[in-house]
């Protein structure tokens, strides 16, 4: 049907006007997060009556009256801590020699939401309290901030402006005497010479961790919690690499502070400082400080950048007249010896470039580092080594010249790798220790790492966490706008010269891009701890999964989605602006989210791994989050509840229509319905382009008569046969249905709810499942029941399924129908934990995956869920994966075929 546009351009009545919009309150905003994303700091309530427990000498958990409640055989029980109180928050620190690290733990706001369908919904899962996972402490954020040592004030300023040296900005009406007894983990030299600093300016006291504990526990956190923590650079390339939990250990740690140090890691715990160097990150920028006049590591970096080292260093060449030194396998490039060339006493040092002179002294450093590293590997038969610490600060020339002599000198034997958080493992080991927070327990599904404005992008004054405050974060971003594209403009790649392949090389090939400022520069964003995620329990092997179906690590195809984000971004606005009103706020909360997204975008396209590994999923949840980050509730609201009333308001039209057909035609024509409402998506740019064209139900109705068979992808024959059980084996119908519901409008009430209703009358219980936050016009689970409820005025069968299903509350206290409840099988509604167009199984609401556990059939719709992620998910049960190709390229590329081609892709279970 890729003619489609052309041939219905009769049509003129449009669908995208803006309807009158409602201006959100603030507590309705509130009210309407769920459990992804707290309310910023500056919403926190007060604690009140808490006072008792903040009193004690360090945030601790007070288990006092603590009690289990759950079964003997459950695997998580609940643990009630009646006397907790819920603002508890951490700061950890790392006080090196050059720089101070600090790791700091913000909480999530309670769930207050446990609405009437929550509720319902526990009983018919069996999830009373008592067996369900409660986790009073770890739902919060982690954020990663760095100060220099030198300018330890702005430290301290920072701190007590956040007032993390007392539990947070929540306990600021706290009982300040109880401040005075405050104690803070801390670890690094730092944390004993300034410790009366410390006492004297925030009232703290330091608790001292050692260090090479510290450092040990925070690189095994990072390597077991993190997805792609770790990663390879040779010759320019990035790979993010997955460490296998069980076969972690052993490893060498080697951490590049100021000075260096190498430990063998056995286990957690158990290491052992086997070497180390005073030859680091300390020597390279003192010397290269004296020898340039730099001003800052950053300035002194960046020099490195334009340098040529031949000036500097005496090669193999230089000695040898231009020769190779070939007889021990030393190109006439190799460097013989580091400054070699200054011995020259006819130069000064003012005859030397800088740029040179931070090239050599770099290579000579990161070079003398990778050597020595690659020794110590030998010695204890270790094959990979992690380097961490600030002195690699993601540089590519750095880590390039260490991987390289790990490489050379081990013969390939033993490999190089870096770590995203690469400068903050004392912080969290020292974050680890504080007792009983249950970090060590989180697991990788339960982190989300977000990048909020202000963690990749503040500079000067603020430094690193996220801008908290709304108005903060747009004037940051008008600044911005003011001070011109310096963060946006992209930056010019160094070009690529070879290297010699023998011991050295003569210019490096990865320069590395123009260096951010430093908290941009960090690349690390704020650590969401979400314990209530979970695995999707009927992937078939969570290990082997893979979300993302498109591979951005493809150039072209980062570049193609990037641009196709940008080109959509003056609709979103426009819809998201309208959304709240069309306000002046609003108009400014858009430009800023506008520039903010921009930001991100031309970030990616400059340093695709910027954000560590990332998917098309990624990308599209980046956009949602940061339109929520600039409080933007809802920016299809109007739409959606447009598109619903229209599509209710032919619902009862479809039923009738539906209920003539004799089965077998009645399923075609029901995923046809599935497949034809599809069209509804505000995301796809042909599709926006379309709704010009004509009125919901005139598309609605042209795309269903488009839909012939065969679709491009067409395993409708053999979903038939096992629903209709004409098959050899006759099987009894599916016993529970989890539908992976997409857009509002058509697509839910006249695609997705007619298939539901058809599995409820097969005697299949249905649970739609559904975003737990807005992403573009998808339905939400919080819209569901009333839609469900409009429905089922028009619908027996959907009633009393969702009676059954608690979905209509009140209508249940109006009916004495409970007999005819009880014979039908309930519609429930769950949400699925995101709050984006596509969903990664590795990561859902603890909801979902309890109703999955007695699933045995899956039905994923849309291009989000079933195409951009999850078409070669493989599941433990039957699954049906139905969308419509919204995007020429992508249709191309999938299945060979055009725009508007459908997939219907059904995976009987194995
Ligand atoms: N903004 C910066 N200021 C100073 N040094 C920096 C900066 N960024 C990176 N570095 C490098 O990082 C080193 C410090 O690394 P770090 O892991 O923090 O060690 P330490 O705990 O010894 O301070 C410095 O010696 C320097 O080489
Ligand atoms: C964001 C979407 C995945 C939503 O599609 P849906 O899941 O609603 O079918 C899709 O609209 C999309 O991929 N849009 C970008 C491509 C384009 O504009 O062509
Ligand atoms: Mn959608």
């Amino acid at each position: 049907m890729a003619d489609l546009v052309e041939e219905e351009q009769q049509q003129v009545i449009g669908i995208n006007e803006e309807g009158q919009n409602k201006v959100v309150t603030e507590s309705e905003e509130n009210n309407k997060r769920l459990h992804l994303e707290g309310q910023g700091e500056k919403d926190m309530p007060p604690a009140s009556g808490n006072s008792i427990h903040r009193s004690s000498s360090r945030p601790q958990l007070d288990v006092s009256k603590a009690e289990i409640q759950s079964n003997v055989e459950d695997k998580y029980p609940t643990i009630l801590l009646p006397n907790q109180s819920d603002d508890l928050s951490h700061l950890a620190l790392d006080i090196g020699g050059s720089l101070i690290k600090l790791v700091y733990f913000s909480r999530h706001e309670g769930h207050s939401d446990d609405d009437k369908r929550k509720k319902s919904l526990k009983e018919r899962l069996g999830l009373s309290n008592g067996n369900r996972r409660s986790f009073p402490i770890l739902g919060g954020r982690l954020h990663f901030v760095k100060f220099e040592t030198g300018k330890i004030n702005e430290c301290l300023d920072f701190i007590h402006s956040k007032q993390l040296h007392c539990g947070g900005l929540e306990s600021r009406y706290s009982d300040a005497a109880a401040d005075q007894n405050a104690i803070i983990k801390a670890t690094g030299g730092g944390a004993y010479k300034y410790t009366d600093l410390f006492k004297e300016r925030l009232g703290v006291s330091l608790d001292k961790e050692d260090e090479m504990d510290c450092l040990v526990a925070g690189a095994n956190f990072l390597l077991k919690a993190i997805r792609h923590e770790a990663f390879t650079h040779m010759e320019g390339q990035k790979e993010f690499v997955q460490i296998d939990h069980n076969d972690m250990f052993p490893y060498l740690l080697v951490n590049v502070g100021s000075g260096v140090s190498m430990i063998k890691v056995d286990g957690d715990g158990k290491f052992e400082r086997v070497s180390g160097t005073n030859v680091g990150g300390g020597t390279y920028w003192g010397l290269g400080r004296l020898l340039t006049k730099c001003k800052s590591f950053d300035e002194l970096l960046e020099l490195s950048q334009k340098g040529d080292n031949r000036t500097i260093d005496m090669l193999v060449g230089d000695i040898y007249g231009g020769l190779d030194y070939s007889k021990i396998g030393l190109s006439a490039s190799t460097i013989a010896s580091s400054f070699g060339k200054t011995i020259s006493e006819t130069k000064e040092l003012e005859n030397y470039r800088p740029e040179d002179i931070s090239l050599s002294l770099l290579r000579m450093i990161s070079y003398n580092i990778g050597q020595i590293a690659y020794l110590n590997a030998l010695r204890f038969r270790l094959k990979r080594i992690f380097f961490g610490g600030f002195f690699i600060r993601g540089h590519a020339y750095t880590m390039d010249t260490i991987s390289f002599a790990v490489q050379f000198w081990s013969n390939g034997d033993a490999q190089a790798m870096f770590l995203r958080h690469e400068g903050f493992l004392g912080a969290l080991g020292a974050f680890m220790s504080y007792e009983k927070h249950g970090l060590d327990d989180l697991m990788v599904h339960q982190l989300v790492e977000r990048f909020p404005m202000g963690a990749p992008y503040t500079g000067g004054k603020i430094h690193g966490p996220p801008l908290g405050d709304l108005n903060e974060k747009i004037s940051w971003m008008e600044k911005f706008l003011q001070k011109g594209t310096e963060i946006t403009a992209p930056v010019p790649m160094t070009p690529v010269a070879g290297t010699t392949g023998l011991g050295g090389f003569e210019v490096p090939l990865s320069k590395g891009s123009a260096l951010r400022s430093d908290a941009s520069a960090l690349n690390v964003g704020v650590l969401h701890l979400v314990p209530t995620l979970e695995v999707f329990p009927l992937l078939a092997d969570p290990k082997l999964y893979e979300p993302n179906t498109i591979d951005l690590a493809d150039p072209s195809e980062l570049e193609y989605w990037l641009t196709i984000l940008s080109e959509h971004l003056p609709d979103l606005v426009d819809k998201a602006v309208a959304s709240e009103g069309g306000t002046d706020d609003a108009k400014r909360r858009g430009d800023a989210f506008a520039r903010a997204f921009s930001a991100h975008l031309s970030r990616l396209m400059e340093e695709p791994s910027a954000y560590g590994k990332l998917g098309l999923a990624n990308l599209l949840e980046m956009r949602e989050e940061c339109l929520r980050e600039f409080q933007f509730v809802d920016a299809y609201r109007s739409i959606k509840q447009r598109e619903n009333e229209a599509s209710l308001a032919v619902l009862p039209d479809l039923f009738v229509e539906l209920d003539s057909m004799d089965e077998e035609t009645r399923l075609l024509t029901l995923i046809e319905g599935v497949l034809a409402a599809n069209i509804f998506d505000w995301g796809s740019r042909a599709c926006v382009d379309l709704y010009h064209k004509g009125t919901i139900i005139e598309i609605y109705r042209m795309s269903r008569n488009k839909m012939r068979r065969p679709w491009r992808v067409d395993d409708f024959d053999v979903f038939k046969e096992r629903m209709l059980r004409t098959g050899d084996k006759k099987r009894p119908p599916h016993r529970r249905a989890l539908l992976f519901v997409d857009n509002s409008g058509a697509d839910i009430v006249l695609g997705m709810l007619p298939l539901a209703r058809e599995l409820l009358r097969r005697g299949t219980e249905v649970v739609l499942v559904a975003n737990s936050l807005p992403a573009l016009n998808d339905v939400t689970a919080m819209e569901l029941p009333d839609i469900v409820a409009e429905a089922a005025k028009h619908c027996d069968i959907l009633r009393r399924a969702a009676e059954a299903g608690g979905l209509l509350v009140d209508a249940m206290i109006n009916t004495d129908s409970s007999k005819e409840n009880s014979s039908s099988v309930p519609l429930m509604v769950v949400e699925n934990g995101c709050g984006s167009p596509c969903i990664d199984l590795r990561q859902v609401s603890s909801e979902l995956a309890a109703a999955a556990k007695d699933a045995d059939l899956i039905i994923l719709e849309g291009m989000g869920r079933a195409l951009h992620t999850n078409l070669y998910a493989q599941f433990k049960c039957d699954a049906l994966k139905l969308a419509m190709v919204k995007n020429q390229r992508l249709a191309e590329k999938l299945i060979k075929g055009n725009i508007y081609d459908c997939i219907c892709k059904y995976q009987p279970a194995s």
